[in-house]
């Protein structure tokens, strides 16, 4: 009897300490909307004639419905997409169900599953020529049509993107080595395209981009900057050698102008350089030191704007105006064509494959 009179005890401590937590649950989540809530704020709209007592009865689950309700962890639905603040709903789980609330949560999951699913229309994307979208926000030509060195058709640019595809073994795109000095360098005769830029600007993104409908090949990038420690070449078929360098500035390897000097004087088949700048953050004055380095080597070289992904369209016209002032003030050898591409996105990289056969007459051969 005491036995059991103790373990009765014991059970109504349980029982108060498992509503206790109960409580704090809900506590916790009191400022989550419940179904009856959405239904009061018209987020679930109840059915014609239904009373307010009824829908209570309903929705808030007096008949103990199991209702499971779960934050979204960090405001992200499972499948990572963010949700607008406005649209921030728990997610909902139901066990049982009458009609009328089945009717309520499939409504309810409909909302969730269209707030959940990824974009499909790529928003604000640009046109084959980023450029061009620049142009009706200013009155002057930003890239007159005598200065474009290349300004092909869709069906050329489609011809030249098809080098950047593997094709068994008649055209091979595949890593060749990492190259510590030009000393180092494979030995090839097919002409090369280098490129070069600030560390952390997207050189490896972008080579990234140019390589990914190749399976298998890596190409590495990251977040820090000075990842890239060597040069790294890359065959495309007999095509061309895509060369990504290592950055200078921040972290640059210590004997990088000893690698990129002694490469732009020493390399026969280099037949153009690409000097990447930052075009959100747009041209900056070790940029412009970088680009009288590679004039005093009189070796041919475009400048090419990354990251048009993140700016607004004019912060990027900004940059861009700003990036042509220097091709025309300050270089020779730099070609007035100015690329703009977005290696995450993919924006501007087909005109940039259909430059690189150009200048290395890939499709000719
Ligand atoms: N949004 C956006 N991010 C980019 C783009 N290109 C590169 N990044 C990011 O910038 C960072 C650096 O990219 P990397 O390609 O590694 O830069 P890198 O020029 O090779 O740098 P080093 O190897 O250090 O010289 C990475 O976090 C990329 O995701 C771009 O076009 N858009
Ligand atoms: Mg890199």
């Amino acid at each position: 009897m005491s036995h059991f009179s103790s373990f009765t005890r014991r059970g109504v401590i349980q029982l108060r300490w498992l509503g206790s937590r109960l409580n704090c649950l809900f506590t916790k989540y009191r400022d989550i909307p419940t179904p009856g809530i959405m239904a009061q704020t018209n987020l679930i709209k109840p059915k014609k004639g239904q009373t307010t007592q009824q829908e209570k009865q309903l929705h808030i689950g007096k008949s103990h419905r199991s209702v499971l309700y779960r934050k979204c962890s960090s405001k992200r639905c499972q499948t990572g997409h963010k949700l607008h603040p406005t649209s921030y709903f728990p997610r909902l789980q139901t066990f049982e169900t009458s009609s009328s609330f089945l009717s309520c949560s499939r409504r309810f999951s409909n909302t969730a599953a269209v707030l959940a699913k990824p974009p499909t229309a790529k928003k604000n994307s640009f046109s084959l020529n980023p450029i061009d979208d620049l142009q009706p926000l200013i009155q002057v030509p930003i890239l007159p049509q005598i200065e474009r060195v290349v300004d092909p058709t869709e069906e050329e640019v489609q011809r030249a993107t098809q080098l950047f595809k593997p094709a068994a073994r008649r055209h091979k795109i595949e890593f060749v080595l990492s190259a510590p000095n030009p000393d180092y360098a494979p030995e090839n005769n097919t002409p090369e395209i280098a490129i070069m830029g600030r560390s952390n600007v997207g050189k490896s993104t972008l080579l990234q981009c140019l390589f990914r409908e190749v399976p298998d090949l890596e190409v590495k990038t990251s977040k820090t900057p000075g990842h890239t420690k060597m040069a790294n070449f890359f065959r495309v078929g007999r095509a061309m050698t895509l060369v990504d360098m290592p950055g200078y500035g921040y972290r640059q390897p210590a004997d990088f102008v000893h690698i990129v000097e002694d490469y732009l004087i020493q390399r026969k088949n280099l037949r153009m350089a690409v000097f990447m700048v930052d075009g959100a953050a747009g041209i900056a004055s070790w940029d412009t030191v970088a680009i009288e380095m590679i004039e005093d080597f009189k070796r041919p070289y475009v400048l090419v704007m990354t990251k048009i992904d993140k700016v607004s369209r004019h912060v990027l016209l900004r940059n861009v105006l700003a990036v042509r002032q220097v091709i025309k003030e300050r270089t020779k050898a730099c070609l007035p064509q100015v690329f703009l591409v977005s290696g995450v996105t993919g924006d501007g990289v087909p005109l940039l494959q259909y430059f690189f056969a150009h200048v290395t007459d890939s499709l000719k051969k």
